[in-house]
């Protein structure tokens, strides 16, 4: 399988220099060259697997040219092997058509445990082969971080790098990145915002000497890898719901567009998804470029969801490849227009192919809290904030005939002080984090600048 960059001017790569490469060295994004897709018996024989089993179908026709079937086997099944929950994405009811897809039984209770976890075996496999040395940079607004950390802590031939936005994250996402004591993890508060830090980030691939002399990786969902892997629960919780013998909905609480844009991967692999919302909070860029077409974005404004406060939604850039067609010199543009001017009008014909593959809608702090509360009231279940947002805009959009899943992207406890303020509880950590608040923080702070960071990293590196 070849892998192209939505800019277009990028070598076409293999699934392994793909995962290893992270971003094009055009700027753009890798997708398939052709998504390989299953016919609705191989999809139908999906129902009642385990998840690894589902795992390794789903997966194993994209990375076919990197890893052999036993091979992959063995690592999918060490990946999940940590997880809390025996179905690893658990589904439940919440109402007669509504359920609940939950991401947060991994090591650090979000949805990224699920490729990070995967990726971290992958590219240990990798690193094994070639006997090279990595420097992962990672751009966080909470989760991604504090799950790249536990993916790659402690490995002798792998540094990681986290860059958060400071005062920006909750407490326990916080004391997740900066109290491991490994000394290849590298916490790097930084003086900005998330998409500040996801611009240094890129800008760091796009220094290629730099890029070339550090061994750059990324593990963000700008690595094909990270959104390859989260298409599995797509498969896993439609084919426990009927598919692929009716449509199955889902909204999916969205910043960064990668889980979202894993949904309709599995869409074009045959997947019945049928409605795929985007749900977003009051930083709702994403939500006004379906609704009216032009992409705009503004300040980033901090909310009780932090995870999505974000303006630079990457993974739009992957979903308007399609839209325009595989058109990269057109994507090219568009993402020119994005930094040199704050944003760009799509043109009418991609309008209408997204508005054909995503709905959207956007929950403010007060519908947040509100539903966070009526959640708890109907159902007993305790939610987080943003997985709120996503049932407040499901709730919107439900209809009878095919079933509403919302995607549980994070565990209650990461958010306590939201959860308290809707409910008046606050949820528990897990017994195996209790200690939390009590283990020692090591963190940098640094500013906005691409030369600094870039010589702390080389300065860390070296040592
Ligand atoms: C808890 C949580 N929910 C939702 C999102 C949004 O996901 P995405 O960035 O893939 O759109 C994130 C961040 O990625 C997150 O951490
Ligand atoms: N919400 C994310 C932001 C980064 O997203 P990613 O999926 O591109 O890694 C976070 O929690 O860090």
């Amino acid at each position: 399988m070849q892998y192209v960059s939505t800019r277009g001017s990028a070598p076409a790569l293999g699934f392994e220099e793909t995962m290893m490469t992270g971003l094009a060295r055009d700027g753009g994004l890798y997708v398939p060259a052709e998504v390989p897709t299953m016919t609705s018996e191989e999809i139908a024989s999906l129902a009642g697997l385990s998840y690894e089993e589902i795992a390794f179908r789903v997966i194993r026709p994209f990375v076919a040219d990197a890893f052999e079937a036993d091979e992959l086997r063995g690592l999918i099944k060490t990946a999940y092997a940590g997880f809390d929950h025996p179905a690893r994405a658990p589904l439940k009811q919440l109402a007669a058509n509504g359920f609940l897809l939950e991401l947060f039984h991994g090591p650090t209770l979000a949805f990224k445990d699920f490729a990070m976890q995967l990726i971290g075996q992958l590219m240990q496999a990798a690193l094994a082969r070639s006997g090279a040395r990595i420097t992962i940079v990672g751009a966080t607004s909470g989760d991604t971080g504090s799950a790249a950390i536990e993916a790659f802590r402690g490995l002798d031939n792998v540094d990681v790098f986290i860059l958060y936005p400071h005062g920006r994250v909750s407490e326990v996402q916080r004391r997740q990145m900066t109290t491991p004591s490994e000394d290849n993890v590298h916490a790097l508060a930084l003086h900005g915002h998330f998409d500040d830090c996801q611009a240094r980030l890129k800008d760091m691939f796009n220094d290629h000497a730099f890029r070339d002399e550090v061994r750059l990786a990324g593990v963000n969902s700008i690595n094909w890898a990270r959104v390859l892997a989260q298409v599995v629960y797509y498969f896993s919780a439609a084919t426990s719901l009927g598919a692929p013998h009716r449509p199955v909905d889902f909204t999916v609480p969205t910043g960064n567009f990668g889980d979202i844009f894993a949904g309709h991967v599995a869409r074009r692999m045959g997947l019945p998804v049928g409605r795929l919302i985007a749900a977003t909070n009051q930083n709702d860029v994403v939500n006004r470029a379906l609704t009216t077409g032009e992409y705009r974005t503004s300040e980033v404004t901090p909310s009780i969801s932090p995870s999505m406060d974000i303006q630079v939604s990457s993974n739009f850039e992957r979903a308007l490849f399609d839209a325009y067609g595989r058109d990269g010199a057109a994507v090219a543009q568009l993402m020119d227009e994005l930094r040199g001017q704050g944003g760009f009008a799509i043109s009418q014909g991609a309008r209408e192919s997204l508005a054909e593959s995503f709905g959207s809608g956007m929950a403010d702090e007060a519908a947040t809290l509100a539903r966070i509360r009526a959640t708890r009231d109907a159902t007993g279940e305790l939610v987080c904030p943003h997985t709120a947002v996503g049932l407040e805009v499901a709730d919107a959009a439900e209809r009878a005939e095919a079933p509403m899943v919302t995607l549980a992207t994070a565990h209650p406890a990461k958010f306590p002080d939201a959860v308290e303020q809707a409910t008046g509880l606050r949820p528990p950590l897990p017994s195996r984090m209790a200690d939390l608040y009590d283990r020692a923080e090591r963190v940098a702070e640094v500013e906005n600048d691409l030369a600094a960071l870039q010589t702390l990293i080389r300065d860390r590196i070296s040592k």
